[in-house]
Formats: structure tokens, sequence, C-alpha cells
């Protein structure tokens, strides 16, 4: 194994107490994560996504230290995080998007002093990177605002400052745009692609948003129940789950199911109708034939969620 993350063979059992009976209890194991091995580069932004309960965070968890493997070894920049879990902590930067790191009621400004300080990070290191995050974040009007009156966008965009002020080589991210709007969407990516792009960190980000990935991650890894499904660019995980996108069509009344050259209508609702054609192909084909043809009013496109992905290719799998 040569990668800045490495994984070979990592286990986690969980031991749960259940209630069977008035006074009765029964033992039962909780695989979370089962015979894991992959290895990411330094440098490399990949994506780490799978259905809910699949072992996500036990994975970011292990590898932050926070959770001691029950098998297997684990190595981030040749560390063992459980064993050295604060020698790590100066390397590794971590993102919750569902918590904040963030002192909620003290000015933003006063949790980034407790990071220097914390970090023990050398004074004129600190001010630069603050200057530069604050500068690329857009917090500068926002560092004497108690966090809890910051919106979520303001407050995401806050607690990635607030991993990046000691310079860590990797950056964990969970959920880093969930709940955001689009403009707040848009703005995280592009910051994280410029710090992937310009500094060389290492991104490991988990995401039940496809677009996070489309526009950041050339790479991206599938777990499902704690066993790694898929390693590889986006695209072939849409081949492999032969993922359609939905295009959601308003017409200025009501008509039969349309008919546009590799899209099929799958539901109409009056003057609505929902196209899906394959995910790695363009939009841009079926909206034209649509707009020359059809009395178009409004579309959008919608994204295959990763259930529905995931659900696929294990159809696929079973009937192959
Ligand atoms: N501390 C714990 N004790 C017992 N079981 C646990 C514990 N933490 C996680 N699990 C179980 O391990 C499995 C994996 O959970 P994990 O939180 O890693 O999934 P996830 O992929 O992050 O899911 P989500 O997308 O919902 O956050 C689940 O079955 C979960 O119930």
């Amino acid at each position: 194994m040569d990668g800045f993350i490495e994984l070979d063979g990592v286990e986690k059992v969980f031991s749960v107490r259940r209630k069977t009976g008035f006074l009765r209890r029964e033992r039962r194991e909780v695989r979370a994560v089962d015979s894991l091995s992959f290895t990411v580069a330094r440098g490399e932004m990949v994506g780490y996504i799978g259905p809910n309960g699949a072992g996500k965070s036990t994975t970011i968890k292990m590898l932050t230290g926070i959770l001691t493997p029950s098998g297997g070894r684990l190595r981030v920049a040749g560390i063992d995080p459980s064993r050295e879990r604060s020698r790590l902590a100066h390397r590794i930067g971590v993102v919750f998007g569902q918590r904040t790191t963030l002192w909620w009621d003290l000015p933003l400004i006063d949790s980034y002093r407790l990071a220097h300080r914390m970090y023990r990070i050398p004074d004129a290191r600190y001010r630069e990177n603050l200057d530069r995050l604050v500068e690329l974040l857009e917090l500068r009007t926002l560092l004497d605002t108690p966090v809890r009156q910051l919106s979520l966008g303001q407050r995401m965009r806050g607690d990635i400052a607030a991993a990046l002020l000691h310079d860590p080589e990797v950056l964990y991210l969970d959920e880093p745009t969930i709940g955001l709007d689009v403009v707040s969407k848009a703005k995280v990516r592009g910051f994280l692609r410029e710090l992937n792009a310009a500094q060389g960190t290492t991104v490991l980000l988990t995401t039940h948003d496809l677009q996070d990935i489309e526009q950041l991650c050339s790479r991206v890894m599938v777990i499902d129940r704690g066993r790694l499904m898929y390693d590889g660019p986006l695209a072939g995980l849409h081949e492999a789950g032969e993922s359609e996108r939905t295009l959601v069509v308003d017409l200025e009344r009501e008509l039969p199911p349309v008919e546009v050259p590799s899209a099929r209508v799958v539901r109409v609702e009056g003057p609505r109708q929902w196209l899906a054609f394959p995910a790695g192909q363009s939009a841009a084909p079926v909206v034209a034939r649509l707009a020359a043809e059809y009395p178009l009013v409004d579309l959008s496109v919608r994204e295959p969620d990763i259930e529905a992905v995931i659900a696929k290719m294990y159809a696929e799998k079973a009937v192959s």
C-alpha cells in the first residue's frame, strides 16, 4: 500500500443490546464495516457514497481516530488514527454538515481564535490563513455575528474555514451541502474545487447529492452494508446501475404522452409530464426536440438519487 489514506481489510463490529422481553436482553453484533480495503493518493478528491446505514460515518470516524477498528489495518499519512489521534488531528480537517463545530452563542471569529490556540497555529500563519479563508468563503461581514444567527449556508462556510485554519493535508467532509440552496451549494463546491487544485488537499467527501460528486470528484467509491461495491469514475457507476435522469416538463395544456427519441414518459399529471432518459446522456437533444415540437412552458432535470442507482446495481447483479 502506498496511498495517503490506506485501509486493508478494515472491520468494525458493534455489539448492540436489544430488549427482547420485560427483563430479557439479547446481544447482537452489527458489522458496520466489513473487510474494507482502499487507498486514496495524496491530492485526490474522492466521493464516498452509499445508502443510509451503509457504514460511511463509521469509516470516517475510524479515519479520524474517534473509533478503533475491530480488525484490519488503517493508516492516514502513515499514522494509525486510533493510536495517535492527537498527532493526526494536526494533519486532518473534518466538517460534518449536520452538526457544527463552531461555538453556537459566540461570534464566528471567537471559534477561529479558539482553533488558533487549540492547534497551536503560529501567529503569522493563522493570520494569513484566516485572511485567505475569510476572503474565499465570503465571511468578512459575518465574523462578529453569533453562529446561531448565521444561515445554514453561511454556517457551513464558517465550519469549512474552521476545519482548514491549521492547513490540514486531508479534509473529510460529511454531507457538506445538505440542506443548502443552489447558490450556497455552488459556493461550497467552487471553494472545494479551488482548495483541491491550489493546495493539493486530499478530500474524502460523503454525500447523498450526486451533483456534488459529478462536479467535484473524478473517483467515487460506493459502500453498502459495510462493503465496497464500486470504485471508479461516476460515469461507470451510472453504467453499472443503468441509472436514469428525469426531465420534468410543463406543457401549456394537457396532452397525450409526448414522443421524443431516447426518452420515455413515465408519468403524466395534467399538463406536467415526467420523461426518463439515460443518466450518461446529455439532456440537450431531448430538450431541443421538446421545445421544437411541443408547447413548452417550463422544465427541470432531476438527478437520480444514490439509493436508486445502487438499487439498480443490485438488480443488475442479480440477473447477470
Ligand atoms: N455506535 C454504534 N453502535 C451500534 N451500532 C452502530 C453505531 N454506529 C453505527 N452503527 C450501525 O452501523 C451501521 C453503519 O452506520 P453508519 O452511521 O456508519 O452509516 P452511514 O453510511 O453513515 O449512514 P447515514 O447515511 O445514515 O449517515 C448501521 O447499521 C448503524 O446502525
